[in-house]
């Protein structure tokens, strides 16, 4: 009862904020089969986004930064003032919307994208909150994948910082336009000009600022938006203080000419910097407006930043307030005024869809009772609950269940969804992070051919055209053995570790074949104690970690050629291959690839495909254990000489030949350990700087610069992983928890000879 109670309030009160919707009580009905079990109750204000809205007006959007910069505050924040929640959550009190897994609410911390959907201004938009910590940064890939533009959050004391670096490069790869939210205009230390300055020097680009604060630090009051020329404000002594009420006037000679004067030469810096970018807006400014540059409607200036935005030739800047709730109204209408809608943004493939289904998965989650749930983004077509589906990637079709609409940690269930729009589905049982999706396999034949034909290429290689470009995994640098608290558990264990991998592709699950020991891969110390954690909480498990050990690589030091034959008789069929081959190091830009290189003499380029994709699975499944110690090789070209096969041979027969030989041609080539060279940041107090250096030294670090950062010192270093062990720890009791660091992995360097000695002895139980 209570429950339809509830329901009832949710539709009364969309239809109150819908306005001119009717029927609203059978248009919501589908309401009644949300997940009841965690159900929002007062918190889900409207009902609205359910309905697929027109392509233009949807914004998927990311929100992206250094840790504790305040995405999770900011997207709360949005979430109020659009009618969703009617309470603040608050990050520190630990009762926020996105941040829903029980230790994101524990350790303040985001680790899981949510994907949140809310209306403004009759936009609907499909926010992502993503993780700032490094150790998570998969989730942060997985969602600029699928998003069109992205807002970063800085904190307005501290500018660019180390991991929004990583982040905004992973958006370069990914071509998403960006807009910039300088957040925490209320601290003291903050500044717009230093954190606009930074973004130029450290991100190089260039940042039209669209704002001007008014105050800062405690005085922050307001904004100036220098598009239309007026004066936002929000009034301290608004009946809730939560910032829903804000005044928004012209900005005329009443008001401080100081502030005027600024605000007047801010527009005019601005429009020469968009002239100088877009020829349309400067044939406006040096034409018809040439004399009277206050007189250019903010319409044209509100267009031309659009499309230097779109261009990706220049970053709008606006600043704010999430925590004291200043701001983020803006920054929404800025969402959807500069970034683009769905259909502005260009995928090659799809012009051979059309109106066919075509859709990502981009993450997986793991749902006791309904089994996975698969996040996916629609590029063309309509996805359609109780119908099939065809997985192109795994030649695999599968029925999706329901389509259900994600809000946070609740879903509502919907009877379809178009191109644009972000979905979650249910009865998706092998799609994983990365699949594309279509409607039935006749239709990726269908799309194959046109592809082909508009390519003018064979259908087999069209086919590859049809899959979108997937996640880009980044190496583990971490592993440790984990054992359940019995044998009779070890099923169990190894049905967690399966769905939790699905769940986060960056989690590595090995058998140690040696041993028999399961091996658990991570990204970091923080991103294994989250998954142990996991198990236990989700899955009921008490399991047993072993010591945390860094994950180094081996690379060759020679060129060596080796040759090998097989020759196995299994049942009365005979299987026989001789192989020749070469390895030697990579020298230069290709040398940084974790795959080898590949190539085949004249007379190997003539083998049939089959052949050559038996030969490279077998020379990458070498690649995965060094002749030294194990570990994953890289830096290595690979020729193939010669490969011959006995008609009938089976082509694990020739990936398992090569294999043998690559692995006797790798070790007489002789090897080298390399190990993880970490970048590291540090903003400490000046009173403990020297106590942090002199640890630094003690740890193999170099440090390479120490910048002043109003009160603090920002010490850039680099030092090896293994050094690193327990560092959090360590700095906070060195320095009583004032300073702040980040690590993140530079590059794998070869280890001197001493060290590696000690290594191979600790690791062959020699030491
Ligand atoms: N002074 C001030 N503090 C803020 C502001 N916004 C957020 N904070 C605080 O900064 C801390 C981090 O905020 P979050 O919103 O969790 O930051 P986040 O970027 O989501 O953090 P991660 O999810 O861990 O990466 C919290 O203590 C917030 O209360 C702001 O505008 N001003």
């Amino acid at each position: 009862m209570l429950l339809r109670l509830a329901i009832e309030k949710v539709c009364r009160s969309t239809s109150i904020h819908s306005g001119a919707r009717t029927g609203t009580w059978s248009r919501w009905r589908f309401l009644e089969k949300i997940n009841y079990s965690s159900f929002p109750g007062d918190h889900v204000k409207s009902a609205r986004t359910v309905v697929s809205p027109d392509i233009a007006k949807i914004r998927n959007i990311g929100i992206m930064a250094h840790i504790d910069a305040g995405k999770t505050t900011t997207t709360e924040r949005m979430l109020y003032y659009s009618g969703y929640t009617r309470a603040l959550g608050d990050v520190d009190d630990g009762d926020t919307v996105t941040d829903f897994m029980a230790q994101e609410r524990e350790r303040g911390i985001t680790i899981q994208s949510a994907a949140v959907t809310f209306d403004w201004k009759d936009h609907r938009i499909n926010l992502i909150d993503t993780p700032g910590h490094v150790d998570f940064t998969v989730e942060v890939e997985r969602a600029l994948r699928v998003l069109d533009g992205a807002v970063a959050v800085f904190d307005a004391s501290a500018g660019v910082e180390a991991q929004t670096l990583t982040v905004w490069r992973q958006a370069d790869k990914h071509h998403v336009p960006r807009i910039c939210f300088l957040n925490k205009m209320d601290k003291p230390g903050a500044s717009f000009m230093n954190s606009i300055e930074s973004i130029r020097q450290k991100l190089k680009v260039k940042p039209l600022p669209l704002q001007l604060p008014i105050g800062i630090g405690k005085a922050f009051e307001g904004l100036v938006d220098l598009v239309t020329n007026e004066k936002i404000t929000w009034s301290p002594k608004s009946s809730r203080d939560d910032g829903r009420v804000f005044e928004r006037r012209p900005l005329t000679t009443a008001d401080d000419p100081d502030l005027l004067k600024e605000a007047r030469d801010a527009r005019s810096a601005l429009i020469e910097q968009i002239a100088d970018l877009d020829d349309e807006f400067a044939e406006l400014v040096l034409g018809e407006f040439n004399e009277n540059l206050d007189a250019l409607p903010p319409v044209k200036l509100h267009a031309a930043i659009r499309r230097v935005t779109l261009a990706r030739t220049a970053v709008p800047v606006f600043c704010g307030s999430a925590l004291k709730n200043k701001g983020v109204q803006p920054l929404l209408d800025a969402i959807t005024m500069y970034l683009p809608a769905p259909n502005e943004r260009h995928h090659e493939l799809l012009q051979w869809y059309g109106d066919d289904l075509c859709a990502l998965a981009f993450k997986v989650i793991h749902d006791k009772q309904r089994g996975p749930l698969v996040f996916v983004r629609i590029y063309s077509g309509t996805m359609k609950p109780q119908s099939a589906v065809y997985n192109i990637n795994r030649n695999t079709t599968e029925r999706i269940s329901r389509l259900l609409l994600p809000f946070a940690d609740q879903q509502i269930e919907i009877p379809s969804l178009t191109a644009g729009n972000i979905a979650l589905t249910v009865g998706l049982k092998q799609t994983a992070t990365g699949d594309t999706v279509v409607s039935s396999k006749s239709s990726a034949a269908a799309v194959a051919r046109r592809a082909g034909k508009g390519d003018g290429k064979k259908q087999g290689s069209a086919q590859e055209s049809l899959v979108l470009a997937g996640v880009e995994i980044p190496q583990p640098v971490f592993f440790c053995t984990i054992e359940p608290p019995s044998m009779a558990k070890q099923a169990d264990l190894d049905h967690a570790l399966n769905s939790l991998q699905r769940e986060d592709p960056s989690l590595i699950v090995k058998t140690d074949p040696n041993s028999g020991q399961t091996i658990l891969c991570g990204m970091g110390e923080l991103h294994i104690e989250i998954i142990h954690d996991r198990i236990r909480r989700e899955y009921g498990i008490e399991t047993q970690l072993g010591p945390l050990q860094v994950s180094y690589r081996e690379t060759i030091l020679n060129s060596s050629t080796a040759a090998d034959t097989l020759d196995r008789t299994i049942g009365d069929k005979r299987h026989l291959v001789s192989v020749e081959l070469a390895v030697s190091p990579c020298e230069g830009e290709e040398g940084s690839a974790s795959l080898p290189v590949i190539s085949y003499s004249d007379t190997a380029e003539q083998l049939a495909q089959d052949v050559k994709d038996a030969v490279e699975n077998g020379i990458h499944s070498s690649y995965l254990q060094g002749p030294r110690l194990g570990f994953p090789m890289q830096d290595v070209v690979v020729s193939i000489q010669s490969v011959h096969i006995q008609a009938g041979t089976s082509m694990p027969m020739v990936s398992a030949c090569i294999s043998r030989c690559m692995q006797k041609a790798l070790k007489q080539a002789g090897s080298q350990v390399l190990e993880p060279l970490m970048s590291l940041e540090i903003t400490v107090s000046e009173e403990h700087l020297g106590t942090v250096l002199g640890d630094l030294a003690q740890r193999r670090g170099s440090i390479h610069e120490i910048q002043s950062r109003q009160d603090s010192k920002v010490v850039l270093a680099s030092v090896p992983l293994a050094d690193m062990m327990g560092y959090s720890t360590v700095l906070r009791t060195l320095t009583s928890g004032t300073a702040t660091f980040t690590l993140a992995l530079s590059s794998y360097e070869a280890m001197n000879l001493q060290d590696q000695n000690a290594l191979v002895s600790r690791m062959t139980g020699l030491a």
